[in-house]
């Protein structure tokens, strides 16, 4: 059997024990259903592919198993195994001729369904007794949240086993099998095309272009994406989310767009030393000035326990009403370094072990880690996006519209902000500074209280505060804004109310 061969004899190990995996899940399957209650679900895909190449080479396997020796002669033909294809004119025409010559190719039973998956497979599970349905579903899919490699459909499906053998495959194993084994996959992926779900909504992956001498736009094959996590950069989100807000805009340094508005952050430590105060955050205040910096206004900053209740609670509560959340400390292999645990929690989805992370762990502390995993590798499962840099031994992780940051002190936040501005595809958009005017009185508080609170009203765009640095000394009154002439405007016309001298530029 080619496939098997094809494995056995490469030298790539990991490749060896995800196929083991997934081929005894086949197996498996084999000996729990009857060939004809089990269908393939066959689309074209790359996933997809894989998982009819493994399963030709699991029923080979699940043959030999029984003692049944499979004519080498015509492997090809030997798993004509029932295939469902939800055939739909949004189809690459590439897809779907993919789909029907393979189909040929390897004498799969295909059924041709024309409506949507739910009814499709209402209707089908009436015709034919369907047990179980082999997905090419991997961790990753927007649909895999909650998944494990045997899970029955959801509550409101008709009623069958999902089974997913390549669930824990990443993009790379993806290619790896492909290459390794040579066998044919759809075209379009030697155009860039990195996900394919329908022509209205799947691009080329831009992270896969490149111009010619000729100045004209080509893509690298989708073996070559990197980053495995962005194979769905070609797919247009349908749902816009706050999280748009930030990530629609390209590049950081444009600020034309933007100045006018202003994004929000909230910054969250988390550090029982802090509460106990035996440790002072200095990154919370450097954060704050960085972020207001580059126009961001910072609505909350917060410190809590190292406790996965407590930071799931804070960071859900953050990440709905800000732009984003930034959130440092509990991180690491100690049993209090719950921060990403939180995070996932907060999200409502469950740690899962991230390959590139491990990989990145590995080269910085070895295999020093504990047990069969790296805990430090595990990561909020779907919602992870790794932000790369090469200054930075490990990457930034990104879950959504929440950044955790690994910096320690503000020397290394120094480093870790400056790899966030100059990321291709920073989440920071800068948006227009803030600029700011301070005044110094000697009045007392209930001679300026008045006008300040009218001044207010007249200057709604003005941030106007006060605060002392002790009760014998000054009162100091600021004005922040993004319009230097409002704010010029507004001192001004506090000055004016009182008698002249009364007040002093104080920097
Ligand atoms: C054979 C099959 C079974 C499915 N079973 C379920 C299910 O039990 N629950 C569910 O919510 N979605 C189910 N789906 C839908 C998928 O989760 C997902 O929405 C679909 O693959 C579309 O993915 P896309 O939006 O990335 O193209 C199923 C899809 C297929 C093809
Ligand atoms: N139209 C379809 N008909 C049958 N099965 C489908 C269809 N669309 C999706 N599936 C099933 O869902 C799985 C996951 O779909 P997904 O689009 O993530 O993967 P893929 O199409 O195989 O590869 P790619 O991610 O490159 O598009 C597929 O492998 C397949 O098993
Ligand atoms: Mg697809």
């Amino acid at each position: 059997m080619e496939i098997e061969k094809a494995i056995n004899e490469c030298s790539d190990q990991r490749l060896q024990t995800k196929y083991k995996n997934a081929t005894y899940v086949i197996r498996r399957t084999f000996a729990l259903y009857s060939f004809e209650e089990i269908a393939f679900s066959f689309n074209g895909g790359k996933d997809s592919t894989v998982l009819l190449h493994l399963l030709r080479a699991g029923f080979f396997l699940h043959n030999k198993d029984r003692g049944f020796s499979g004519s080498e002669t015509d492997s090809k033909k030997e798993c004509a195994i029932r295939t469902i294809y939800f055939e739909t004119p949004c189809a690459f025409p590439e897809i779907n001729s993919f789909t029907y010559e393979l189909a040929n190719t390897y004498s799969l039973q295909l059924e041709i369904i024309h409506s949507d998956f739910k009814s499709g497979l209402e209707d089908l599970l009436k015709k034919k007794s369907t047990k179980a349905i082999l997905l090419g579903t991997r961790i990753g899919d927007p649909n895999a949240v909650g998944q494990e490699q045997f899970s029955p459909s959801s509550f409101g499906w008709p009623p069958f086993m999902r089974v997913n053998p390549i669930l824990d495959w990443s993009y790379r194993d993806v290619w790896a099998f492909l290459l390794t084994c040579k066998v044919e996959y759809c075209s379009l992926y030697d155009k860039g095309y990195t996900s394919i779900g329908s022509i209205h909504d799947t691009v080329p992956n831009a992270l896969l272009s490149f111009t010619d001498s000729d100045n004209g736009e080509h893509f690298k094959p989708a073996y070559l994406l990197s980053d495995g996590r962005l194979e769905r950069a070609g797919r247009a989100r349908k749902y816009p989310s706050k999280d748009d807000n930030v990530l629609t805009v390209s590049n950081g340094n444009s600020t034309d767009e933007c100045s006018s508005k202003t994004l929000s952050a909230s910054i969250i430590a988390v550090g029982d030393e802090i509460l106990f105060g035996l440790f002072e955050d200095q990154m919370g205040v450097s954060l704050c000035k960085k972020l207001h910096a580059i126009g961001w206004q910072v609505t909350h900053q917060s410190v809590v326990r190292n406790d996965v209740d407590s930071v799931a609670e804070e960071v859900e509560e953050r990440m709905s009403t800000n732009d984003m959340v930034f959130i440092f400390g509990g991180l690491g292999p100690m049993h209090s370094d719950v921060s990403v645990a939180g995070v996932a929690k907060a999200f409502g989805v469950r740690l899962a072990a991230d390959e590139e992370f491990e990989e990145y762990l590995r080269h910085l502390i070895g295999d020093h880690c504990t047990g069969d995993r790296n805990e430090m590798a595990l990561l909020p499962e779907g919602i992870t996006e790794l932000l790369h840099n090469d200054v930075l031994p490990v990457p930034l992780i990104k879950c959504r519209n929440v950044i955790v940051l690994t910096s320690t002190n503000v020397t290394e936040l120094d480093k870790e902000w400056d790899c966030l501005l100059t990321l291709p595809n920073t989440p920071l958009v800068q948006m227009a500074p803030f600029s700011s005017k301070h005044l110094s009185t000697m009045l007392s508080d209930v001679e300026a209280a008045q006008t300040v609170a009218q001044l207010c009203l007249d200057f709604p765009d003005i941030y106007i505060g006060s605060h002392r640095r002790s009760r014998a000394g000054p009162l100091i009154i600021s004005f922040v804004g993004k319009d230097q002439e409002r704010i010029d405007l507004a001192a001004a016309a506090l000055s004016g109310k009182f008698p002249l001298g009364a007040f002093n530029e104080y920097r």
